[in-house]
């Protein structure tokens, strides 16, 4: 267990020329799993290279058996690397494991609670793993921050799902991590508490804890990060601020045919950047939040356009996903 006397800053977003820049580090990360009986070796990580800056909720997306899990497990020191170097927090997993393992905290994907103990009682234990001394607990503060004080006394098995689900992110807090990893935190859970989780995660990278989210969802992922990595087949095939990659996802399409050819684009339309894809028609490309079709529409009118069809074209972020994995198979074959 880690030694509590190396335990980090609990503030990254603190101005301290002592806090690393990033949050975790990832070089030319490789994971073969060996073969068993007649079954060849498995690249479940090829060259992954990853920055997390310090103080961000970071995104790591992918279908299943993309290789997320085995990604988090190398970082918690729970799976074997096969090469490159990961640094937690700045320490080297190799040379610093230790400071590594303290600097980090996972909620797993199952939920793995014992019946019997209350919420305060499972934390103080866990600390105790931790080697936390009694007056450097945050056991209450950290139910309160998780919506769980007025649950500190009651029995485990009386808390709904979401309530348990909270409580895993306490369990992993209690050694007051930096780097919080949170492996598919909403899978199988209703939007309701979804919501509620989410709101807890923002509470948590509030008060400085840089967060590390996997998870199927682009709509998640999209609400929650700062920054998405798209990881397929064990390579990262995307890596942009959420807003940028968003962007090149979410490529709605309005297209107006009008009665008379244009030589421009009409001045009152030029604000939307159409493309004149034809003489007579304006394709307009924007986000799907941003809603412009009515003031698009508005315009056309003062631009005094006669629309003969109007054409939308949704692209989902789902089929996007598919499309951007799609090219990376392609790339191998
Ligand atoms: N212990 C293991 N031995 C052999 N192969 C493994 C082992 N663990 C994972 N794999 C394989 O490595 C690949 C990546 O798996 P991993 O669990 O990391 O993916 P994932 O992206 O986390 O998927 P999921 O979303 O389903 O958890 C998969 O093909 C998986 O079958």
């Amino acid at each position: 267990m880690p030694d509590t006397a190396t335990l980090p800053a609990a503030d990254p977003l603190a101005a301290d020329a002592s806090l690393p820049d990033n949050a975790v580090e990832i070089e030319h990360l490789e994971k073969t799993y060996r073969a068993a009986g007649k079954s060849a070796p498995l690249h479940a990580l090829s060259d992954v290279s990853l920055t997390i800056p310090r103080g961000c909720v970071f995104g790591l997306l992918g279908p299943n058996g993309a290789g997320k899990s085995t990604m988090i497990n190398i970082m918690a020191g729970l799976v074997t690397k096969t090469g490159g170097t990961v640094r937690i927090w700045g320490n080297d997993i190799d040379k610093a494991t230790r400071q590594a393992r303290a600097s980090i905290g996972v909620v797993p994907q199952e939920l793995n609670i014992d019946p019997f103990f209350t919420p305060y009682e499972m934390l103080e234990l866990q600390a105790g793993l931790y080697g936390v001394p009694p007056r450097e607990r945050r056991t209450r503060e950290i139910l309160g921050i998780l919506g769980l004080a007025d649950k500190a006394e009651a029995y485990t098995r009386t808390l709904s799902g979401g309530m348990r689900r909270r409580l895993m992110v306490a369990k992993a807090m209690v050694h007051n991590p930096p780097v919080l990893v949170l492996d598919e935190p909403t899978a199988g859970v209703d939007i309701e508490l979804r919501q509620q989780l989410w709101g807890r995660v923002r509470e948590l990278n509030r008060l400085g804890t840089t967060i590390l989210l996997t998870t199927h969802y682009l709509e998640e992922a999209e609400e929650l990060c700062d920054t998405i990595a798209i990881i397929n087949r064990g390579k990262v095939i995307a890596c942009d601020p959420t807003e940028t990659l968003v962007r090149r996802l979410d490529n709605k399409e309005l297209q107006l045919v009008v009665a008379r050819p244009l030589a421009e684009v009409p001045a009152p339309l030029a604000a939307f950047e159409p493309e004149l894809a034809a003489p007579d028609r304006l394709v307009f490309r924007y986000r799907t939040s941003a809603s412009p079709v009515g003031r698009i529409l508005a315009a056309a009118q003062e631009a005094g356009l006669e629309i003969v069809d109007l054409r939308t074209v949704e692209t989902d972020l789902e089929d996007i996903f598919l499309q951007l994995t799609r090219g990376a198979h392609d790339d191998e074959h």
